[in-house]
């Protein structure tokens, strides 16, 4: 079997009285594309913050390739190879595409006598475009371009290009292709693939179903902090994944509006 990436044991959250996350368990193992799904308010964001050190859980452990681990920052989750794009991802407006791609792992050039030059511009402009040539938005944008030109959808697709490239072990999506066009969409979804192939592993929020079984292998279904539900993707269909997430009969229910 696989080695195992993340395990998720029993965690727990409340904000007031909501009970966020109710035990919820989870395991990812290499080279792994699990799709989290769940309706509105289910859980999915309050897991994955969970993990990515934007908040503490009440109860539960987070063990990271079987040693359990303290996430207490995105900076704690980055050092343990876990990246995370939010919906609402940050990246430094005032600065280019090409310094956003690379900030603060900018590629350096080795002189002579083992000095390291501090920024290569040539080399870092060089390795933007092949990295935009990759996620297919090469023909739009221009690696000296400003962050601050560019469209919702176009930062997207830059923040997740960056966590793609970097990303050690465990690569967190929350709802990558939202706000996307149809090329960029696809290139999302084929990078996707390729960091599969190359031995990462990805845990996917979206509600979009057809993406999910273009790329999962697994599907994990929350509802009301709760993990219901887990299937391999080749077992199963969209039907019963929707009913999986709204917790009813959908077949049954079309059945009987057809009948009426
Ligand atoms: N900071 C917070 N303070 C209070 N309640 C919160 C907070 N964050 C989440 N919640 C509540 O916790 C529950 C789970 O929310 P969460 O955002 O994790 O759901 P989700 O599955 O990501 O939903 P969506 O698909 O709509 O983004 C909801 O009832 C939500 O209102």
């Amino acid at each position: 079997m696989r080695e195992e990436v993340l395990r998720l044991e029993n965690l727990q959250k409340s904000f007031g009285s909501v009970h966020a996350l109710r035990n919820a368990s989870l395991t990812l193992r290499e080279g792994e594309v699990v799709a989290l799904l769940g309706d509105n308010g289910a859980g999915k964001s309050t897991l994955i913050k969970a993990i990515s050190g934007m908040f503490p859980v009440d109860r539960g452990d987070i063990y990271v390739r079987g040693e359990k681990a303290s996430i207490r920052s995105a900076r704690d989750a980055m050092d343990l190879g876990i990246e995370t794009i939010h919906q609402d991802t940050s990246l430094a407006p005032d600065l280019s595409i090409a310094r956003n791609l690379f900030l603060g792992r900018e590629p350096v050039t080795l002189k002579w006598l083992g000095v390291f030059a501090p920024l290569d511009r040539t080399v870092l402009r060089e390795a933007a475009r092949a990295l935009l040539r990759r996620v297919g938005i090469s023909k739009k944008l221009d690696a000296d371009a400003l962050v601050n030109t560019l469209s919702g959808g176009e930062r997207q697709s830059i923040a997740i290009s960056r966590a793609m490239q970097f990303a050690a072990k465990l690569i967190i999506l929350d709802e990558p292709t939202n706000n996307l066009g149809v090329e960029e969409t696809h290139g999302v979804l084929r990078f996707v693939k390729e960091v599969r192939e190359a031995g990462h592993s990805v845990l996917l929020i979206t509600h979009n179903i057809h993406h999910v079984f273009e790329v999962a292998d697994r599907i994990v279904v929350m509802r009301r902090g709760e993990i219901v539900a887990e299937r391999t993707v080749a077992d199963t269909d969209l039907l019963t994944v929707e009913s999986l997430i709204l917790g009813v009969d959908v077949a049954s229910l079309l059945k009987d509006t057809k009948a009426h």
